[in-house]
C-alpha cells in the first residue's frame, strides 16, 4: 500500500460551517439556474475568490498562536481563533455585513481584491487587514448564495448542448483502450456534482462511490472531503477508476492539492497480473500553460514518482485530460518532496501550483 500519506487533512475552507455570521433569512437563496453568461460569471468571481481567501489564510496562519492551529487547514479554525479575539471578530464583522449588505450581486465589486491588479498579496499586509479581507471574501461569498451557487453555476457548464460533462472522454478512452476485465469494476468520483454523467450511465463500473464537499444529491453523492476519507484497509475497498475532474484546481492550497494526489494512490487497487488501475484527470489548462510555477513537465514529474504512466491525453482550449494507469505501490516514491519555484516570469501569470509534501 502506498503510504505516503495517511494523515487525515482538511481542505473545506468553504464548506461545513456557516461562518462567524449566522446565516439570516436575508442571505440570496441559490438560483435553481442561470444564464450561461452569468454562470460563467459566476464561475470566474468565486475562483478569484477562493483563490484569495487561500492566499490570506496561508498569511494569516502565522498569527495562530498554536503549533496545532498553524498545521491545520480546516475552515474552523480561522473562524475559532478570529472568535476567540474580539478586536479580529469586530473587524472581520464589520467587513463581512458591510459588503453582505451593500454589494450589488451582478456587479464585481472595486472594494474587494481587484482580480486584474491585485493577484499578490501584499507582504505589508498586518493581521488587520488580512482579517478585514477575509471578511470581505466571506460576505461576498455568502451574498452570492454561498459555495452552493457555485455548483449550480459548474453543473450548467457540464450541460451537453455546452459541451461539458468531461467524464465524456473517460469512458470513450476506456472503450478504446478496450478496459473490459470483468464485470465488477468499482470507481470513485471525487467532486461530483451530478449522478447522472456520462460516467454513470456507461454501465462499464458495476458501482460507483460519488463524493463532494456539497452533496448536490443527497443519498446519492456522498457529503464528505476526500481529503478527510478514510484510507481503505483492504483491496476490496479501493477502487479501479477514480475520476478526479476539474477538483484538484479547486483546492485551496499547493500543499493540499498534493496531499490529494498522493492521496488517490490509497484509494487504488493494486495492480494483479496486468490488471491496472486508472486515474481520470482533469485540469485547466492555464494550470499548466501559464502558470508562474506548474506546467506538463512538472505534472509528469509527479505522475512518474506517483506510480502512474500516462495512457491517454487530450488538451481542448479550456482544459487538459489525463488518463493514467496506476502501476502500484512498489512505484511509488515515498521520499518525493516538490517544492513551489518559479519557472515563468509576467504579471499576467496565474499562480496554480502543487507542493509534494513529506
Ligand atoms: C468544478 S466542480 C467539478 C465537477 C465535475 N467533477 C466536473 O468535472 O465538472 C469541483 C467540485 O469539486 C468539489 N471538491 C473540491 N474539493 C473537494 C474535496 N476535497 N473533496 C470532495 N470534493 C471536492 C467541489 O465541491 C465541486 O463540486
Amino acid at each position: 500500500m502506498a503510504k505516503r500519506n495517511t494523515k487525515k487533512r482538511s481542505s473545506s475552507l468553504l464548506s461545513k460551517k456557516n461562518g462567524l455570521i449566522t446565516k439570516s433569512k436575508e442571505i440570496k437563496a441559490s438560483p435553481k439556474t442561470l444564464k450561461p453568461l452569468r454562470a460563467r460569471q459566476l464561475i470566474r468571481r468565486f475562483h478569484v475568490l477562493i483563490k484569495y481567501k487561500s492566499n490570506i489564510l496561508s498569511k494569516l496562519r502565522e498569527y495562530f498562536t498554536s503549533n496545532e492551529q498553524k498545521k491545520n487547514n480546516d475552515d474552523d479554525y480561522y473562524k475559532k481563533w478570529i472568535n476567540g479575539n474580539v478586536k479580529m471578530k469586530k473587524i472581520y464583522d464589520y467587513e463581512w455585513n458591510k459588503i453582505f449588505n451593500e454589494l450589488k450581486i451582478n456587479k464585481t465589486p472595486s472594494s474587494v481584491i481587484d482580480p486584474k491588479t491585485n493577484d499578490i498579496i501584499d507582504n505589508s499586509m498586518d493581521v488587520n487587514d488580512l482579517v478585514r479581507i477575509l471578511g470581505k471574501i466571506d460576505g461576498e461569498i455568502e451574498k452570492r448564495g454561498g459555495l452552493k451557487t457555485y455548483q449550480i453555476a459548474s453543473t450548467l457548464g457540464q450541460d451537453g448542448k455546452r459541451g461539458g460533462d468531461s467524464s465524456k472522454l473517460l469512458v470513450k478512452w476506456m472503450n478504446e483502450i478496450e478496459y473490459k476485465y470483468d464485470n465488477n469494476l468499482k470507481a470513485l468520483e471525487i467532486g461530483c456534482l451530478s449522478s447522472k454523467n456520462e460516467i454513470s450511465k456507461c454501465k462499464l463500473f458495476k458501482d460507483i462511490t460519488r463524493i463532494d464537499l456539497h452533496s448536490q444529491e443527497p443519498g446519492i453523492i456522498e457529503e464528505e472531503d476526500f481529503l478527510e476519507r478514510i484510507i481503505p484497509t483492504f483491496e476490496s475497498e479501493k477502487f479501479d477508476c477514480i475520476s478526479c475532474s476539474l477538483v484538484v484546481n479547486f483546492v485551496p492550497s499547493p500543499e493540499l492539492r498534493g496531499d490529494m494526489m498522493c492521496r488517490m494512490c490509497d484509494f487504488l487497487k493494486e495492480p494483479v497480473d496486468n490488471k491496472y488501475s486508472l486515474l481520470f484527470f482533469v485540469i485547466p489548462l492555464p494550470c499548466i500553460e501559464n502558470s508562474r510555477y506548474f506546467d506538463n513537465e512538472i505534472m509528469n514529474i509527479i505522475w512518474k514518482k506517483l506510480g502512474f504512466e500516462k495512457l491517454k491525453y487530450h488538451q481542448s482550449t479550456k482544459l487538459a485530460y489525463w488518463l493514467m494507469k496506476w502501476k502500484g505501490s512498489s512505484y511509488v516514491d515515498m521520499n518525493f518532496i516538490l517544492k513551489k519555484k518559479e519557472i515563468r516570469k509576467g504579471s499576467d501569470r496565474n499562480n496554480f501550483c502543487i507542493v509534494i509534501r513529506n
